[in-house]
């Protein structure tokens, strides 16, 4: 059985789901099962032909449309003509889903200040500037629901991704900042630290030639790698009323990695 199976087919009617990178990978999974279980979606990503590929699956798999709009999470402007149409579109986001992130190996001794401003202009920058594009409306709303797509104990450092690494923690930070703040206009925020899950991201920018990490399950003591399925499963549930006393923590998805994770040689 599918493990999304598990949740109800009506467990999002009435809510508007704003899912950043919501065209590939961990993001279209969490889009398409959000979409099946009633939410109004709004999926966004830099690239046009991806985003109508995505929203033919999603109807495919569904029976249901699916919005789309062309955004770098990294430019302002872009991030406002997202907030206006789903302002015009929806009313509102309840749900924002701060998936979009890049990533890279470069030891950081050889990291150009772009290539850092890059994946933290994507990540965090990019994770601020959209939820604040629709928090707004949850404060007036009394009701809101961020996840934010993070790695496991990013404080730990991520050795060969330091820029990733540095801006997860801050998203993290974030985390728990805005639980504490926006919980009293019930708001709840969380994260999900997914472990390895070989998505077309991971291939074409983790696993370079020169890159630490291997392609293997080996040291995953649940004995495979994750799938979108797998992390799509706690997204569903965190934002889901069954998740209605739990903010501000970083849900770990990972079949047991981080109890004994790889050392790794940048
Ligand atoms: C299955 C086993 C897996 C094992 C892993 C397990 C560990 C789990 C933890 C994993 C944690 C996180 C994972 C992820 O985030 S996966 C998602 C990754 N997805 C993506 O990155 C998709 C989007 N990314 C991109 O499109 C590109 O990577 C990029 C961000 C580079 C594109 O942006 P842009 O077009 O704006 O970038 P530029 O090409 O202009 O480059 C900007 C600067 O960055 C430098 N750069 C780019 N690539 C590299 C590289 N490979 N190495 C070094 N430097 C790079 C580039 O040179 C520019 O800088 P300069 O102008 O100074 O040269
Ligand atoms: N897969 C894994 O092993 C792990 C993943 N994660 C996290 O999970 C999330 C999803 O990763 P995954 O599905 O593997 O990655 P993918 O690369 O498959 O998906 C990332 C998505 O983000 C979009 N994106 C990238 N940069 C931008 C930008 N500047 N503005 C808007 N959209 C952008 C990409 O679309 P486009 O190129 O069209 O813009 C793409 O749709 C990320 O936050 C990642 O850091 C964390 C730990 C492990």
């Amino acid at each position: 059985m599918d493990p999304e199976d598990f949740f109800n087919p009506k467990l999002f009617d009435g809510e508007v789901a704003v899912v950043t990178g919501g065209a590939s990978g961990i993001g279209l999974r969490i889009a398409r099962a959000l979409t099946a279980r009633g939410a109004e979606v709004m999926i966004t990503s830099r690239s046009i032909e991806r985003l109508e590929a995505a929203e033919l699956e999603i109807a495919a798999r569904t029976g249901r449309i699916v919005s789309s709009l062309p955004c770098d999470v990294r430019e302002a402007d872009d991030v406002d003509r997202l907030q206006d149409f789903v302002m015009s579109r929806f009313g509102g986001a309840s749900i924002v889903v701060n998936n979009a992130a890049a990533n890279f190996f470069t030891p950081a001794e050889r990291m150009t200040r772009r290539a850092f401003d890059t994946v933290v202009q994507a990540d965090l920058y990019g994770t601020f500037a959209v939820t604040q594009a629709f928090v707004g409306h949850m404060i007036e709303q009394r009701h809101g629901n961020i996840l934010n797509i993070t790695i496991v104990q990013p404080e730990r450092g991520f050795p060969g991704f330091s820029h990733s690494g540095a801006a997860k923690a801050g998203i993290l930070s974030l985390t728990c900042s805005w639980a504490f703040e926006w919980g009293r206009h019930g708001i709840r925020v969380n994260g999900i630290a997914p472990g390895p899950v070989p998505t077309r991201g991971v291939a074409e920018n983790m696993l370079a030639t020169d890159s630490p990490f291997a392609d293997d399950a080996r040291h995953v003591p649940l004995g495979r790698l994750g799938t979108p399925e797998d992390i799509t499963s706690a997204a569903l549930f965190l934002l889901s009323p069954a998740a209605s006393w739990i903010t501000g923590v970083n849900l770990v998805v990972d079949g047991g990695l981080f109890l004994n994770p790889p050392v790794t040689d940048s």
